[in-house]
């Protein structure tokens, strides 16, 4: 087989370019950005020999990688058949990805720091149940589809529902990472890039086999710190994170972490479920967050006969909006009341988060409203509170 120049001069090239197309679906970038493309040789019938290099040794994603290697070569003008030779990097050129993809940041930094230009949303709840979790991953898709590279970190040790609500789910258990060197892919779910405790244990994400994670304070700590360090986001526009309910460690670890987060606060309208997560926002504020507002769920659900049936009651997102409100320079603002509905427990479900299934439910329509409110805010350092305490 001869040299591409020997046959038809640049041809080999422009499948070069034409591979540009090909995206690595775990890392999110042309294959030919991530050093995936090896020799390219074309005989002079233009039968070509394209050789991939993956990252790793049963790399999850190879089908499709090769699949589309394949197309995009085939259909370069030109090109009368297609071999694609799939090799696996080296140890040194994996290293060198790892090292590129970090951008030259230390292997233990986090790239979310202050001065970073991803806005960080922590959300929390008093208690548990109040439909935390459900808000937040129909948020972070509804943020996705909105155009914005969303990632969602579940830090929820004790009830990590995230890989269900989303469907990243195989055989009961929530889908694992890919691993290349000690950096980890996240899944990607409704175009959203997700890390979960529940990947890295063996539970199953229906719940049906309770699993005490009694994890320690510290443990947790460095847990959530690998999540911010090795999981490879890229560069994202908005990041949340699913906290426990409660003012337990993990919120103390995210403040100290992750300075600069905005807290969300979920509530019901329940009066004293309200109560209990005022102390959520207060531990955030202690810990040098700011808290951007509050979102009720479980709001009156309509009736078929025109009237609302408050199950849970009213005004426990205003009543708490207005409590940590006091003695700030800002109103914390109630920023959504999401209705109770059907659709929305069946979507979570099921896997499939209903701001795309049914965007028209008034559950979904809310959260929507929600999100386009967040991504309206402009990306960047503007109106944020840098990580500087004084107290
Ligand atoms: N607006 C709603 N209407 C109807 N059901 C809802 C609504 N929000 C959440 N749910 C349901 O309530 C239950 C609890 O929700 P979810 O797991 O999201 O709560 P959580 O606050 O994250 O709980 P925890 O933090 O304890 O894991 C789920 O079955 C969910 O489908």
């Amino acid at each position: 087989m001869a040299d591409a120049g020997a046959a038809d001069t640049g041809l080999a090239e422009r499948i070069r370019t034409a591979l540009a197309r090909v995206i690595d679906p775990e890392i999110r970038k042309p294959i030919t950005e991530l050093d995936m493309v090896g020799p390219i040789t074309v005989d002079d019938t233009g039968a070509a020999d394209v050789t991939i290099k993956l990252t790793i040794v049963g790399c999850p994603a190879a089908a499709s990688i090769e699949r589309d290697v394949r197309e995009a070569t085939a259909a370069t003008p030109g090109v009368t058949s297609v071999a694609v030779d799939v090799q696996v990097m080296s140890t040194a050129e994996r290293q060198a990805l790892t090292e590129r993809l970090r951008g030259g940041r230390s292997a233990r930094g986090i790239p979310f720091g202050p001065e970073s230009l991803t806005r960080v949303y922590a959300v929390t709840s008093g208690k548990g149940g109040v439909g935390k979790s459900t808000v937040t991953a129909n948020l972070a898709v509804a943020l996705a589809a909105s155009g914005l590279r969303v990632g969602l970190v579940d830090a929820d040790v004790h009830g990590f529902s995230i890989p269900g609500l989303l469907g990243l789910v195989e055989d009961g258990l929530a889908v694992k990472p890919t691993q290349v060197g000690d950096m980890i892919l996240p899944p990607v779910a409704h175009g959203v890039k997700v890390v979960s405790i529940g990947m890295f244990i063996d539970a199953p994400t229906d719940g049906t086999t309770a699993v005490a994670v009694a994890w320690r304070g510290p443990m947790l700590h460095r847990t959530i710190q690998q999540f911010l360090t090795d999981v490879f986001f890229g560069d994202l526009d908005v990041l949340l994170l699913d906290l426990p309910p409660g003012t337990g460690d993990v919120a103390i670890s995210i403040g100290q972490l992750l300075p600069h987060a905005e807290v969300l606060v979920v509530t019901t309208p329940q009066p004293a479920a309200a109560e209990v997560a005022e102390r959520s926002g207060v531990v955030a504020r202690q810990t040098g967050q700011r808290v951007h507002g509050v979102i009720e769920n479980m709001a009156g659900l309509p009736q078929p006969d025109g009237s609302v049936l408050q199950l849970f009651g009213s005004g426990g997102g205003e009543a708490l909006a207005a409590r940590l409100s006091i003695g700030q320079d800002a109103p914390v603002p109630l920023l959504a009341s999401v209705p109770l509905s059907v659709p929305l427990r069946e979507g979570g479900d099921a896997g499939l988060p209903i701001v795309l299934s049914d965007p028209t439910d008034p559950a979904a329509a809310e959260i929507l409203r929600l999100a386009g409110q967040l991504a309206a805010r402009p990306r960047g350092l503007a109106g944020r509170r840098l990580g500087v305490s004084t107290n």
